[in-house]
């Protein structure tokens, strides 16, 4: 049996300092703790944005001749793009809107009744990399790993099975979006499925997992000194992300600064994640993202985290790394690069960095 995400911090208890979360519509002002400053959101390195210049990630339309290409370009220059036609009924992509909204909309008390615990990584709480920053962010978050049938019985004692049904449709297009993703992207670089013997499309994608995150981003009175969540790279290979129709998520790019994501109906964001910034021996970006806050509409996002099984190592593909030097990182199983990331957060790839005598 290989080994899950959801044993991932067994053993590894994170004590999140900000793990209260207060009933966000009681407050009418912005308090102390939830005010940022730029310093506060100084961990990754992004400097000031130059005036905007209108450049954003691209649209890709998933059944045009050359999205191929579109992706390949994509990755390697923002880190990110948005995905059309890309077969996910829209009707399920409404209805996972629908479940998150009614989850955050119970009651904070029946919401701590699937809290998540320090040592798991499935329920009701803050972000994980909360534990970095000395102020709080104006979010609230689920995740789901396996089956989320324990914490929907105690969330909707009535309607539980419903709301299983749709996860678990929802994973299933995206677990299958995700492989073509990659293998799309894979492709634009000259690798194939001979290239990387663990990933082969034969084994039925049972090499991979996942870990669904739902956030929430509540309407708040100071949006402009808030933070929804704080800027990151996600730990993933590829990361499918679904936004309601309320912009916030800005992904960062050293020439253009931070540039807002804007939320085209029944499109996709997909985010290249560290892992597949190694597999590529470092020629796709991790994009650096955050989500921004909203003073008159709360917004909802759904991220699909997407990698390998945890014991699978993940190391530079041979043919992407130069006979005549060594790969540019070691390789890591996902298990051990979230434990380093949980631990080192910004500093993680850099640690598994091979750095290359000059
Ligand atoms: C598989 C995972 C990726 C994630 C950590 C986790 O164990 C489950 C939650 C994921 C998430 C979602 C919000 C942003 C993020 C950085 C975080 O704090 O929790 C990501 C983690 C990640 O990609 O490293
Ligand atoms: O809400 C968003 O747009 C971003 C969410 C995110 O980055 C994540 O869940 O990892
Ligand atoms: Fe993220």
């Amino acid at each position: 049996m290989p080994a899950m995400l959801t044993d991932v911090f067994r053993g590894h208890p994170i004590h999140l300092p900000h793990s209260h979360i207060p009933d966000f519509t009681s407050l009418r002002e912005l308090p102390d703790s939830y005010k940022w400053t730029p310093k506060d959101d100084l961990l990754f390195s992004a400097a000031p944005s130059p005036p905007a210049t209108g450049e954003n990630i691209p649209l890709i339309d998933l059944d045009h001749p050359d999205a191929t290409n579109q992706i390949g370009h994509a990755c390697r220059t923002w880190g990110a793009f948005q995905i059309s036609d890309h077969g996910v009924p829209l009707g399920l992509l409404q209805d996972i809107e629908f479940l998150t909204g009614s989850l955050f909309g119970l009651p904070v008390q029946r919401k701590l009744k699937s809290a998540r615990s320090e040592t798991g990584v499935s329920g009701y709480g803050v972000a994980r990399i909360a534990s970095f920053f000395n102020k709080q962010m104006w979010s609230e978050g689920f995740t789901i790993t396996g089956s989320p049938l324990n914490d929907f019985r105690k969330l909707w004692p009535q309607h539980h099975l419903n709301y299983c049904d749709i996860v678990e449709e929802y994973e299933e297009h995206m677990k299958k979006l995700a492989s073509k993703l990659m293998w799309l992207a894979l492709n634009s670089l000259g690798v194939s499925e001979e290239d990387i013997e663990w990933a082969s499309l034969s084994s039925d994608l049972n090499w991979a997992q996942a870990a669904l995150q739902l956030n929430h981003y509540p309407v708040c009175p100071e949006p402009d000194r808030a933070m929804g969540l704080a800027a990151h790279t996600d730990s993933t290979l590829l990361t499918i992300l679904y936004q309601n129709n309320t912009a916030g998520l800005q992904v960062f790019r050293d020439d253009l600064g931070w540039v807002t994501v804007p939320p085209f109906p029944g499109s996709l964001v997909v985010n290249v994640g560290d892992l597949f910034h190694i597999l590529s021996n470092g020629l796709f970006k991790s994009v650096l993202h955050r989500a921004r806050v909203n003073q008159t509409r709360a917004r909802l996002s759904v991220a699909f985290l997407w990698g390998p099984q945890s014991d699978i190592k993940i190391s530079p593909v041979p043919k992407l790394v130069s006979p005549v030097e060594s790969p540019l990182y070691q390789s890591v199983t996902w298990k051990e690069y979230l434990r380093t990331k949980a631990t080192h957060f910004n500093k993680a790839l850099s640690m598994i960095r091979n750095h290359r005598e000059e």
